[in-house]
């Protein structure tokens, strides 16, 4: 992309509401504006980011064996009356009526939408197991949004949906989800500590929220520093043999959220393995039994002819929210650094000089290459200062910067510059080309 024909508002300054390093850049990068209280325009540079963190999340989702569907956003209040929910969600629903006076709402989750979508089309065990997911926009009226995308009103949420005949099934569809989680967050360049949580408003008796260390984050987080250092699945994990031992070698080390934190079970940890932080809930898995399916009338007949209320869990990612926490995990002082697996664009291209014939041929012939070994690179071909150009390219957090002068030419180098190092190295236009791709 050339930005002189690109959409990218850079901010000089971020507005004053601007309270943590995420929300200020995220404004700063042009990323999105603010349409009202934490809702928000995902503009270009923003979007580009939303999209490759989804497609990595939807990836591990499906090597876990969920199936992807989408539901809608607004949902009948009768569903919901079903569960017992309706009332008790209380001011975070966005209720609304329709024209004909029906009562609807915005979906803060669907746990009762996709119970319905079971129940309508599945009678028997043999159809079990089943997980399926959906990555839709949520609306919860949060009293006080804040931190930009951290806490919004309207986001986007991966939440996945599981169903099996017993508890022990469930159990294996947990693990499943929670093995997907690990490799999702590594995948993103992210250290998610999985923590035994609580269950809130989603009810049942089993839950993890997956926490990434930050010091704004907005709960304090307690756990055994191996946790740090305990090896995530590979790709070839085999997600239909025994999950139990990898769940086990992040489940058996001390980590928790304030909420469940056991002070003496801690203190129990020799000093050096204690971490005590804050940290930014990023994902959160739920086991709760027949909650939703037996309200619901949501059954299958058993291997003994029986009918029974099947076992469900539901898995939650935070895929807006990972955008703030992936820029408060890894920024500096001139702004985001990206990791590879989700940049907006592979490098920038930094012309010194724009019309200078040697800078405007050898900056299009890294464009033509890069472009072809799928970098997808953002060329500045405007005309503004060196200056503007270096902290525009090292505000939005590029992974690699190819700076194009006349005088490099002249010698027959370019420079090229790996965002998260600092490291500068003048080479040739084909060695920075090959160190790229
Ligand atoms: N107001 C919000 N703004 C941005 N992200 C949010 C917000 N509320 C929750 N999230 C993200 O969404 C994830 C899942 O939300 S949740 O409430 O924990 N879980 C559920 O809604 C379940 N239905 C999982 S399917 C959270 O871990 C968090 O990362």
């Amino acid at each position: 992309m050339r930005l002189s024909r690109y959409f990218l508002p850079i901010l000089k300054e971020a507005p004053k509401e601007a309270e943590i390093v995420s929300h200020r850049l995220m404004l700063r990068a042009g990323m999105m504006k603010q349409q009202s209280a934490g809702i928000y325009a995902w503009l270009p540079l923003g979007f580009k980011v939303l999209q490759k963190v989804e497609q990595i999340v939807r990836e591990e989702q499906d090597r876990s064996g969920a199936i992807e569907l989408m539901m809608p956003t607004i949902q009948s209040a009768d569903l919901w009356r079903e569960s017992g929910r309706y009332d008790a969600y209380g001011k975070e629903m966005l209720r609304i009526t329709d024209r004909h006076e029906r009562e609807m709402l915005y979906g803060p989750t669907n746990e009762e939408m996709i119970t319905d979508i079971f129940r309508s089309n599945v009678r028997s065990y043999r159809d079990l197991p089943l997980n399926l997911y959906h990555i839709q926009w949520k609306f919860r009226d949060e009293i006080r949004p804040r931190f930009g995308v951290m806490r919004g009103r309207e986001f986007l949420m991966k939440d996945a949906y599981s169903f099996d005949v017993d508890r022990a099934g469930a159990e294996r569809a947990y693990r499943k989800m929670f093995v997907a989680y690990l490799r999702t967050f590594e995948r993103l360049g992210l250290k998610a500590i999985p923590m035994r949580a609580d269950t809130g408003p989603i009810g049942g008796d089993l839950s993890h929220e997956f926490i990434i260390l930050a010091s704004t984050g907005e709960s304090a987080v307690f756990c055994d520093r191996e946790l740090l250092e305990t090896p995530v699945p590979g790709a070839d994990v085999d997600f239909d043999g025994d999950l139990a031992p990898i769940v086990e070698s992040f489940t058996s080390r001390y980590a928790a959220t304030e909420e469940m934190h056991d002070e003496a079970a801690f203190a129990a940890l020799p000093e050096d393995r204690r971490v005590s932080a804050r940290g930014i809930e990023v994902g959160h898995i739920f086991y709760f039994g027949t909650k939703y399916s037996e309200p619901m009338g949501a059954k299958v007949t058993g291997p003994d002819g029986q009918e029974k209320p099947v076992h469900m869990g539901s898995y939650g990612v935070g895929v807006s929210r990972l955008l703030g926490a992936l820029i408060e995990a890894s920024h500096d002082d001139a702004g985001i650094v990206w990791p590879d697996s989700v940049a907006p664009f592979g490098a920038g291209i930094v012309s010194l000089r724009p019309g200078d014939g040697a800078v405007d041929a050898a900056c299009q012939s890294a464009y033509e290459q890069l472009a072809a070994a799928g970098v997808d690179p953002l060329y500045d071909d405007t005309d503004a200062r060196p200056g503007a150009k270096f902290a525009t390219v090292d505000l939005i957090g590029l992974p690699w910067q190819l700076i194009v002068g006349p005088k490099g030419l002249a010698e027959g180098t370019v420079e090229l510059k790996r965002r998260a190092t600092g490291e500068k190295q003048a080479v040739s236009l084909e060695s920075a080309i090959a160190r790229i791709t």
